[in-house]
């Protein structure tokens, strides 16, 4: 089948390649003309496991091509949206503008009986909205929701766990057109939701939802561990075996950020409040606040820790990125932390594997370095990103760097065990 993809960022672009990966002709669309032509030297923008291999064998059969015109779309049956819908600059809620342009600029070139399909985040309510605009081309509308993880993103959109189509006027064709485009994903028994707009708009964010509930809510655990001497870890994993509850997503630390979780949460509860039942989600508020005090937690813990002020005192941060195997740091606890504690006068070194690129252009006061750059004389380390090369580090080595073998263990990650008996100071959140 052929397909165009419109905004080819950490979704749009791994949808392209992986459509093209399993023989359909893509052609991936977007504004930022860098972008695509990074792109189409099969090279990946950001950093995503699998996804220049996938780029490189797609470009390379003639399946997958990027452009900045949208008129490359017109020879395309399914047009994906996928462009970004970031929180708004003034409010709580999902800033829609990309989607608008995005609509507006592929409308022109769409034939009767192509199936647009919104595979964007977008707040209840945006696709019975844009299917008032779409009808009078004759195209049809479908909301078709990512649930593709990044560092997992290329295995994520081979075999999803699910599919979930959202279909209204044209709904048959709508099916069989998407039935067409995952046919491979179907083949394999991947289950398949079919629905409306807005069950499909609100699986989505309620998805999210639930990831950060599970998160806030160890981390609540993790608080109240904190005075009471427990051990969230053990506690995890105790509550983690009643199949019911499910040990993932039960990990104490730093808290979720990146660029889906936190504002989606945001822009559910700005949406609830619009449709007047505000009350239903205003737990998220809760969430978000706990999540966010896990940041404060640290940024106080270190300042404790370093005799109630960190002014002059070397800090070495380990991690930048959201999460591992991603070079993501938007909403980045991490660098939120290294963040506040260099503008309280902390001499901040930050070390990732990937991120140091894109926190540079965020955070360019910010000092950053290699690991061994980062632990030299330092007074304290901080574990924020959970990446391999951080939890394999030899505990003995780092002692041999450090001026005081003092760390927080921000993702309950390390093996304590090893580094106590290494002579380190450890803390973890909320484990003793
Ligand atoms: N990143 C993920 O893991 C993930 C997973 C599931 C769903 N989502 C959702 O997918 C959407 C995209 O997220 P992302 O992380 O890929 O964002 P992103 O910021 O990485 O990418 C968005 C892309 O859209 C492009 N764009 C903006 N306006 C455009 C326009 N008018 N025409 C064409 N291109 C345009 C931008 O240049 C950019 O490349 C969001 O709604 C997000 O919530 C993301
Ligand atoms: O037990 C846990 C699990 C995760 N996290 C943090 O939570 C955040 C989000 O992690 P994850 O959900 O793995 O990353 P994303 O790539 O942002 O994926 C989420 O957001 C995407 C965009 O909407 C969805 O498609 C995915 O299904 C959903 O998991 C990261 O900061 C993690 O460090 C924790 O703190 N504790």
């Amino acid at each position: 089948m052929k397909l165009s993809v419109i905004g080819c960022g950490y979704l749009g672009a791994v949808h392209a390649a992986a459509m093209a990966s399993i023989g359909h002709s893509v052609v991936g669309i977007d504004v930022d003309a860098d972008k695509i032509a990074l792109l189409n030297s099969g090279r990946a923008p950001f950093f995503e496991p699998g996804l220049t291999e996938l780029l490189s064998e797609a470009l390379a059969t003639g399946n997958l091509r990027f452009s900045t015109d949208f008129a490359d779309a017109a020879a395309a049956e399914v047009h994906f949206v996928a462009v970004g819908t970031p929180q708004s600059k003034d409010g709580l809620g999902a800033d829609l503008r990309y989607v608008n342009s995005a609509v507006d600029a592929l409308l022109p070139h769409v034939a009767p009986g192509d199936v647009i399909v919104g595979k964007s985040t977008v707040p209840v309510g945006t696709a019975e909205g844009l299917a008032e605009r779409i009808t009078p081309t004759g195209a049809i509308l479908a909301w078709n929701p990512e649930f593709l993880r990044e560092g997992f993103a290329v295995e994520d959109t081979l075999r999803p766990d699910r599919l979930v189509y959202g279909v209204g006027d044209g709904a048959e064709r709508a099916e069989s057109v998407l039935d067409g485009v995952y046919h491979v994903a179907l083949a394999a028994d991947t289950p398949k939701i079919v629905t409306g707009y807005a069950t499909a708009e609100l699986v989505k964010v309620s998805a999210n939802a639930f990831l950060a509930t599970k998160i806030s809510f160890i981390n609540a655990m993790a608080e109240i561990s904190e005075v009471t001497g427990a051990d969230v870890t053990a506690l995890a994993d105790a509550i983690g075996m009643d199949a019911r509850i499910g040990r993932r997503f039960l990990n104490a630390g730093v808290g979720f950020g990146g660029g889906c979780l936190p504002k989606d949460i945001r822009a559910f509860r700005a949406r609830a409040e619009e449709l007047g039942v505000g009350r239903s989600v205003a737990f998220l508020g809760e969430v978000d606040a706990i999540n966010l005090r896990r940041r404060d937690r640290v940024v106080d813990l270190t300042t404790a820790l370093l005799d109630g002020d960190v002014a002059g005192r070397k800090i070495a941060v380990l991690g930048i990125a959201f999460k591992p195997n991603s070079d993501d740091i938007r909403d980045s606890p991490a660098l939120d932390i290294a963040s506040r504690l260099a503008a309280l006068g902390a001499d901040v070194v930050a070390t990732d594997p990937e991120a140091i690129e894109n926190a540079r252009r965020m955070e360019p006061d910010l000092t950053f370095g290699t690991v061994e750059e980062a632990l030299t004389d330092a007074d304290i380390v901080l574990l924020l990103t959970e990446w391999k090369d951080f939890t394999g580090i030899d505990p003995v080595w780092a002692a041999s760097l450090v001026k005081t073998p003092l760390i927080i263990d921000g993702r309950n990650a390390l093996p304590h065990t090893q580094w106590i008996d290494a002579l380190w100071e450890y803390h973890g959140l909320g484990r003793r």
